[in-house]
């Protein structure tokens, strides 16, 4: 296994991993990256599936470089690290600074950094980009082992198979149980995955707007994404984006922001707010790697091969708060009172306008409850 660093000024990426350090005194996180080899978790996988334009599941000693991006100290206990893990498009650029010439947003600004939630000073905040991803940790850009790009070709993947590349993350770090696990969408199926599969691993979990298993209808939306990707790469991606984000927004927001008003071109504002979005994810994410992690999260199920969902949840051992967003269509709250009430712990909710987004939106409620998960841990 190997270890290696960017600049952060650099975008991090496996082709191109210029030694060099971090920028002190901006927010950005210290950008790195571990080389290793996927072994399977403890528990069963998902049995390999045939989808087109793939292999069946990883194979056997898939190399896998995890990249990731860090702020704080581990400290000599290594007690203190704290895991964050992103949702479909986003990336371990979880709060934002300053690249040479331009600020860089990140998804969840204002929880990390002096004062905040994840105060550097006490908590080492780990943020990994997702295996199968396109920012930097194996996924359909990487090259594979015959030489040529993996594309088309990149082995179909379970949200299991993202944890085992996370844990081949936290051995490298040297990191035996995360303080805690935070994660919400797609990050939350996989914070969950972590306390299922490997519960003396995970000492606190948020588990936020994620399902224990995808459902038919989530599924049923993902697959008519997968079916437009499949037609044609890159505008099937915008018309993907646009299905994902009328799911992750909620109807009345929706109207009381756009109604029926046309613009001067004559489209409607709100077919003209979708293109918007469409053609910014075009302009930033890989069709393969959309493909993908899609097909992991229809996947996801924690009670596969371990006797259902109420089975696996009862393995959980970590402190937990699992919260869900009230105006989510896309995961709606039963879905997180599932969670909980197998858990064993009440459902806290997060009140927003805004539906799925609200877990990015939100950020001084989740933050409130990344606090409350932390508060008297030992760091
Ligand atoms: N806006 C989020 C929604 C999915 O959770 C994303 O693009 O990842």
């Amino acid at each position: 296994m190997s270890v290696g660093s960017t600049s952060s000024g650099s975008t991090v990426g496996e082709t191109s991993p210029a030694a060099g350090g971090w920028r002190e005194g901006g927010p950005n996180g210290r950008r790195e990256w571990v080389d290793g080899v996927l072994a399977g978790l403890p528990l069963p996988g998902l049995p390999a599936v045939e989808a087109p334009g793939t292999s069946g599941g990883p194979p056997p000693g898939l190399p896998v470089r995890v990249a990731y991006e860090t702020w704080g100290t581990l400290n000599p206990e290594r007690s203190n690290a704290v895991l964050v893990l992103h949702a479909l498009t986003g990336d371990s650029h979880v709060v934002g600074g300053v690249e040479p010439g331009h600020p860089t947003p990140g998804w969840w600004d204002g929880l990390i950094g002096p004062g905040l939630p994840l105060d550097p000073a006490r908590w080492f905040v780990v943020a990994p980009n997702v295996l199968g991803g396109c920012q930097g940790t194996t996924g359909p850009w990487s090259v594979a082992p015959d030489g040529r790009p993996w594309g088309a070709r990149f082995p179909r993947i379970s949200v299991r198979d993202q944890v085992a590349a996370e844990v081949l993350l936290a051995d490298a770090l040297g990191i035996d149980a995360w303080a805690a696990v935070v994660g919400g969408s797609m990050g939350g199926m996989r914070a969950l995955e972590w306390a299922v599969s490997l519960p003396d691993r995970v000492k606190s979990l948020l588990v936020l707007a994620a399902p224990a298993a995808s459902t038919a209808e989530q599924i049923a939306l993902a697959s008519a994404q997968l079916h437009a990707i499949r037609l044609d790469p890159v505008a099937g991606m915008g018309v993907a984006r646009r299905i994902a984000h009328l799911s992750y927004r909620s109807e009345p927001e929706l109207t009381a922001r756009f109604g029926r008003e046309r613009q001067a071109d004559g489209r409607f504002a709100v077919e003209s707010y979708l293109d918007h979005h469409a053609e910014k994810l075009i302009r930033r994410f890989d069709p393969e790697s959309y493909v993908v992690l899609t097909e992991a999260m229809n996947g996801h199920d924690v009670g596969l091969g371990r006797g259902g969902v109420r089975a696996a949840l009862a393995r959980v051992t970590a402190r937990t708060i699992v919260a869900g967003i009230d105006s989510d269509r896309l995961y709606p709250l039963p879905q997180q009172a599932e969670i909980a009430d197998g858990v064993g712990v009440d459902l806290r909710v997060v009140k927003s306008d805004f539906g799925h987004d609200g877990f990015l939106i939100e950020v001084e409620q989740v933050g409130a409850l990344v606090a409350e998960l932390l508060a008297d841990l030992p760091a």
